[in-house]
């Protein structure tokens, strides 16, 4: 018999919830990194969409759309990205919610060069035992952060942060120097201190340095690998024909759903 519990007042088979992690800290502390790095050490990257049993989604899939003048704004480096208000919270909420419903959703890819959500150009999330949700502000909202199992907050050095921040803006988001540069004083550091930062204290893991954390990451993956041998424990002991488990080697295992 499956367990029924509540989530947001919604009734839902305890049995397909997901393991919701959420995953936060300031811009290019590392977030994408870590999340790689679990995912990569939980044998879940090169393998079929349909068969994965932990899947990562990003934050910045939720940004709002934004009308002409923000765009013209946004392209100046003077649109503020780290307000809460750039996000669609409502969309954040009902995406999770159907997430942890255990139902496919379809969820947009982000266009940093453009400033916009790219709606013909949509992933499919199918259902999974863990997924790992990544953002700024993922723990800002008090609705959305009810509703994770383990929160993570990657704590980088501000300095760090910046230098990898400039780089990478320019050579993958299309960014030159002065508006990088403009856009970290004036809106992404005192963002950062006024909405991010303090939601370090609402974190049950703090992974300082990122993915050079290896000893963290480790011990996350090994928490999120007592969950999904538990799962499977209990999902063979009915039987199901869903899930098949191979191991590689002492430390790796391999799960595959058949959907
Ligand atoms: N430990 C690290 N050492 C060196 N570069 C890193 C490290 N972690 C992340 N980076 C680089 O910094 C940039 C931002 O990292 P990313 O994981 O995308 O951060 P976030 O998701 O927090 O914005 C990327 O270009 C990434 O390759
Ligand atoms: N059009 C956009 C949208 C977002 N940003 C910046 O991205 C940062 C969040 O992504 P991270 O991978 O760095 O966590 C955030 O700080 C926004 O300023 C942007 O520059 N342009």
């Amino acid at each position: 018999m499956s367990e029924i519990m509540k989530i947001n007042g919604k009734t839902v088979s305890e049995e397909k919830t997901p393991f919701l992690i959420g995953v936060s800290g300031g811009t290019a502390s590392g977030k994408s990194t870590v999340c790689k790095r679990i995912m990569e050490k939980l044998g879940q990257v090169n393998m079929d969409d349909t068969q994965r049993q932990v899947v990562c989604i990003s934050q910045d899939s939720f940004y709002r759309e934004l009308n002409s003048s923000e765009i013209a704004k946004a392209e100046k480096g003077q649109f503020n990205f780290d307000h809460p208000a750039a996000f669609n919270e409502k969309l954040m909420q009902k995406t999770l919610l159907e997430i942890l419903a255990g139902r496919k959703c379809e969820i947009p890819t982000y266009d940093y060069r453009n400033h916009a959500l790219r709606p013909d150009d949509t992933v499919t999330i199918y259902p999974a035992d863990v997924v790992l949700f990544e953002g700024i502000l993922v723990f800002y909202f008090p609705e959305i952060l009810d509703l994770f199992h383990m929160k993570l907050f990657v704590d980088t050095d501000s300095d760090t942060r910046l230098a990898r921040r400039v780089t990478r803006d320019i050579n993958e988001r299309g960014r030159d120097l002065d508006q990088v540069l403009h856009q970290y004083i004036n809106f992404v550091k005192p963002a950062f201190e006024e909405f991010c930062s303090p939601t370090k204290k609402f974190a049950d893991v703090i992974i300082p340095r990122g993915a050079d954390n290896t000893v963290a990451i480790d011990l996350i993956v090994q928490h999120i690998r007592e969950f999904l041998n538990n799962r499977l424990k209990s999902d063979s002991e009915k039987i199901s024909p869903h899930i098949s488990i191979t191991r590689t080697n002492s430390n790796e295992t391999h799960f595959k759903r058949h959907h």
